[in-house]
């Protein structure tokens, strides 16, 4: 997918990986969704591509799924067309069980579900595309925090099965993985009963990628639009993962 000219709503596009993509992809008319307002940041990406349209709607990703159609609803009769939802919400905190599972994994399974309300091409929809940031956590576990690791896994399985179900959609699907990522998401963070207070130390002593790095790989795997990808962004690199398979329902 050329990234030009699109119409593209980027849930938690002003955060540390979202701001930096949303700088990456701002040849395209942005959508952004978050629970925090930034208006310096939305005034900048303005100013960075003054012919696009930037608009900033507040949207916290644990609401239900009628009020996120609702507010699709709004972005869709001024849009028209949609071609790019991505799902990036995200906190990391074992300390908030509940919150972490309905931010991470249920809050991207909600906004999706009721996107599907106008892209279904059952529904006579155009069908579209879903680029979820997951985590290499999903992958395997930063075992210190179980619970997040946990989510990001359940958001990863669900985004494979979107892949899986285009066929029948028409929505296409792909996951995004970004190993650590210097932003304010992983400074400090509390591990789940506390089974290592230095979690965050000890992590940050390996090494990192940056934001932008991200961010760069991250317009890599949105051109190359594919779907079922499971894209690993580690470290500086773009890699495509391939998943070992266990078990097939053979349906
Ligand atoms: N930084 C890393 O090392 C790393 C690695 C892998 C995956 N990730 C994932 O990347 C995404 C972005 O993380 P980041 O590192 O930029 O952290 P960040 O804290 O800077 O960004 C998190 C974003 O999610 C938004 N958000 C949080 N709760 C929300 C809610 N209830 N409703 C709507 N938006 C909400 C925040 O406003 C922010 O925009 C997250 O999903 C995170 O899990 C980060
Ligand atoms: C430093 C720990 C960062 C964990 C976020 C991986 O998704």
């Amino acid at each position: 997918m050329a990234i030009a000219n699109k119409n593209i709503i980027f849930v938690a596009g002003l955060g540390g990986i979202g701001l930096d993509t949303s700088r990456e992809i701002v040849k395209s008319n942005l959508v952004i969704l978050d629970r925090i307002d930034n208006p310096a940041a939305i005034a900048e990406l303005k100013a960075i591509n003054p012919k696009v349209t930037i608009t900033f709607y507040p949207y916290d990703v644990t609401v239900s799924v009628a009020e996120s159609t609702k507010l699709l609803k709004v972005i869709f009769d001024k849009l028209k067309t949609v071609d790019l939802l991505i799902n990036g919400a995200g906190i990391l905190d074992d300390y908030q069980i509940e919150r972490t599972i309905a931010v991470n994994f249920a809050g991207t399974v909600n906004t999706t579900t009721a996107i599907m309300a106008f892209w279904d091409k059952r529904k006579g929809g155009p069908g579209g595309v879903i680029a979820n940031i997951c985590s290499v956590t999903g992958f395997n576990a930063i075992y210190q925090v179980p619970v997040y690791s946990a989510s990001k896994a359940a958001a990863l399985s669900f985004t494979n099965s979107l892949a899986k179900l285009a066929p029948i959609t028409g929505v296409t699907a792909y996951s995004i993985n970004p190993g650590i990522t210097k932003t304010t998401l992983v400074h400090k963070f509390n591990s789940w009963l506390d089974v290592e207070p230095r979690v965050a130390e000890l992590l940050l002593e390996h090494p990192t990628q940056t934001s932008l790095q991200c961010a760069q790989n991250f317009v890599k795997a949105i051109e190359a639009n594919q779907n079922g990808a499971i894209w690993k962004l580690d470290l500086g690199r773009l890699e495509a993962i391939e998943w070992t398979k266990h078990w097939d329902s053979g349906i």
